[in-house]
């Protein structure tokens, strides 16, 4: 076990804590998402972890040694762990090659440059080595501030929403090179995200925080075939959500449907069709039920009644 979260407990206003009892393992290699919406204390929790706050009580053990925070530490954060938060604290007058390598000796320098290079195509940015943040737009300063944070090689590498400031073509180049990069050199690494979708491939885990609370940790085929409750269904994509009643009504054997998994046939339930719009690899069509809209994916243009399969 490289990462022990036992029984913690924080809270920023005496009254309300933000964290009672929580429990996290990570183990050596592994991805971990750590999800929930904005403001459920993913940006916290990784910041008690990095030792940048006191906790009021349990411990977290990293590395089989407990941390103190920063009452104990004069520099905050564990020499190797390596933290990107959502500030990404670039040497503004250095360019992007120095402040990617900034932690990686100078003793080869050689290799340093090798290394920058490596980096610099990992995170996309070979073209910019010579230009300083500033003129970098916030996107370019957050993979700027990744690649910093992968040149040592840390055992444990904490994300905050690492892809937030990407544009969507971007996005599919980093992750593909980013996780790929954490395997091939058996990081851990544990990455917070609102949109589950985004790291789904390659996560190990999904741990899912609620206003502090963690509901559910478990793969991520686990979390999607039985999401703890609507929240987690939510943070995994657009999803069909019915109540008990609907689910006798329509015989369902569960609560949760996306919009794939409900498929057409001759016999099934009835359903009249409201809006059939092209949407690249399918149809997302509006379906209505009687009283209850839902939403289902289909190959072809939809029109009129049609029968769905649960
Ligand atoms: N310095 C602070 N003082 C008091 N309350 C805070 C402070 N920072 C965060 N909070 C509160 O703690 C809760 C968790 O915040 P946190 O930033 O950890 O959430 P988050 O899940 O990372 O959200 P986001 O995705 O928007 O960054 C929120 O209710 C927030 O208002």
């Amino acid at each position: 076990m490289l990462l022990e979260v036992k029984n913690l407990y924080f809270n920023y206003q005496t009254d309300k804590p933000l964290f009672q009892n929580l429990n996290l393992n990570v183990d050596e290699g592994q991805i971990i998402a750590l999800a929930g919406e904005s403001g459920c204390g993913k940006s916290t929790l990784l910041s008690l972890i990095y030792g940048l706050m006191d906790w009021q009580d349990g411990q977290i053990i990293f590395d089989g040694e407990k941390l103190f925070g920063p009452k104990a530490n004069l520099v905050p954060g564990e020499s190797q762990m390596k933290f990107v938060a959502q500030n990404y604290d670039l040497m503004p007058y250095a360019t992007v090659a120095d402040n990617v390598g900034k932690f990686i000796s100078n003793i080869n320098l050689k290799s340093k440059k090798e290394k920058v290079e490596e980096l610099l195509d990992v995170v996309g940015l070979t073209d910019y080595a010579k230009v300083l943040p500033k003129n970098l737009s916030g996107g370019q300063q957050q993979r700027v501030a990744i690649a910093r944070a992968l040149a040592v090689l840390p055992k444990m590498l904490l994300l905050d929403e690492p892809f937030s400031n990407l544009d969507f073509s971007r996005k599919f180049e980093l992750r593909d090179k980013l996780f790929n990069y954490v395997k091939q050199n058996n990081l851990s690494l544990l990455i917070s995200t609102h949109n589950l979708e985004e790291v789904l491939p390659w996560a190990d885990k999904i741990v899912v925080l609620q206003q502090g609370r963690l509901i559910q940790n478990d793969s991520p085929k686990e979390t999607y075939e039985n999401p703890y409750n609507d929240y987690v269904a939510k943070l995994l994509g657009e999803v069909n959500i019915f109540s008990d009643e609907e689910k006798i009504q329509f015989n369902l054997s569960k609560k949760h449907y996306f919009p794939h998994q409900i498929k057409f046939s001759e016999n099934g339930v009835e359903a009249t069709v409201i809006e059939s719009l092209f949407a690249g690899s399918h149809y997302r069509n509006k379906l209505r039920i009687n009283d209850k809209s839902i939403v289902v994916y289909s190959q072809n243009l939809l029109s009129g009644n049609v029968f769905l399969e649960f």
